[in-house]
């Protein structure tokens, strides 16, 4: 099972990395488009983003749009004492970025600037690979696992998880454990994929 996960994500991050600028540009302005028709996106004041590394699909698209707008974007933070857990923090033009253990460049740590998750109204996630059933696979250190463990059951359901993909990162069916969250959405440059979650 887990060498079947770690040849799946070898094979995608592969992919993904084959891309070409030009490919990656293209891909990230069509995302950008997509998530403007996706109305949970354009009703957000605060979403939690990422910086893109490893070919993956890049948000700076949607970074500049949301700033320009005057939303509040947010970038994980590797937690300093809880491993495996991230943390939120505001992200705007003047915010002081270091790189991390895997070299992603992340905010420094300011407590000022930390938001509560549930605080967050939608988290846009980076993934390897998902599936046809909304299955998610990950770089493999369960972050955004723990993440969106409890979103379900927060009191107003935030934030809301949508993860984002190059279209070539869709596999057919992905092993999972029980510890996987599936996403309610997944969008990519060609496609908005939705499913219904069953409530826990
Ligand atoms: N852009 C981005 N930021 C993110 C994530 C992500 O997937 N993408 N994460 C999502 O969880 C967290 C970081 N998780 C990561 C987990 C593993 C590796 C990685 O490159 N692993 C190497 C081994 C590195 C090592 O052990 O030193 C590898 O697999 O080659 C990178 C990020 C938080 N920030
Ligand atoms: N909710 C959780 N609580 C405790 N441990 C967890 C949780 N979710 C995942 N883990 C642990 O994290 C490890 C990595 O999980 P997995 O391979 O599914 O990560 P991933 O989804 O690929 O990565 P990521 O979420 O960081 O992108 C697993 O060995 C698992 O034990």
């Amino acid at each position: 099972m887990n060498s079947s996960r770690q040849q799946i994500r070898q094979q995608i991050r592969l992919r993904r990395q084959q891309l070409s600028d030009s490919e990656q540009r293209l891909a990230a302005e069509s995302l950008l488009s997509q998530l403007q028709s996706f109305q949970p996106f354009v009703d957000a004041q605060r979403v939690g983003l990422y910086l893109a590394n490893d070919g993956e699909i890049d948000p700076d698209p949607i970074i500049q749009w949301l700033w320009q707008q005057q939303r509040q974007v947010y970038l994980p933070l590797l937690h300093p004492f809880c491993k495996g857990h991230l943390l939120f923090l505001q992200y705007q033009h003047d915010t002081l970025l270091i790189r991390n253990r895997f070299g992603i460049p992340e905010p420094s740590l300011d407590v000022t600037q930390i938001s509560p998750l549930n605080e967050l109204d939608i988290i846009l996630c980076p993934l390897v690979a998902f599936d046809a059933d909304g299955n998610r696979l990950g770089m493999g250190g369960g972050f955004y696992d723990r993440t969106l463990s409890r979103w379900q059951t927060n009191a107003n359901n935030k934030p809301l998880p949508v993860g984002l993909a190059h279209d070539c990162q869709h596999v057919d069916s992905l092993p999972h454990q029980h510890w996987d969250v599936p996403l309610p959405t997944i969008i990519t440059p060609s496609k908005q994929w939705q499913w219904t979650i069953k409530s826990i």
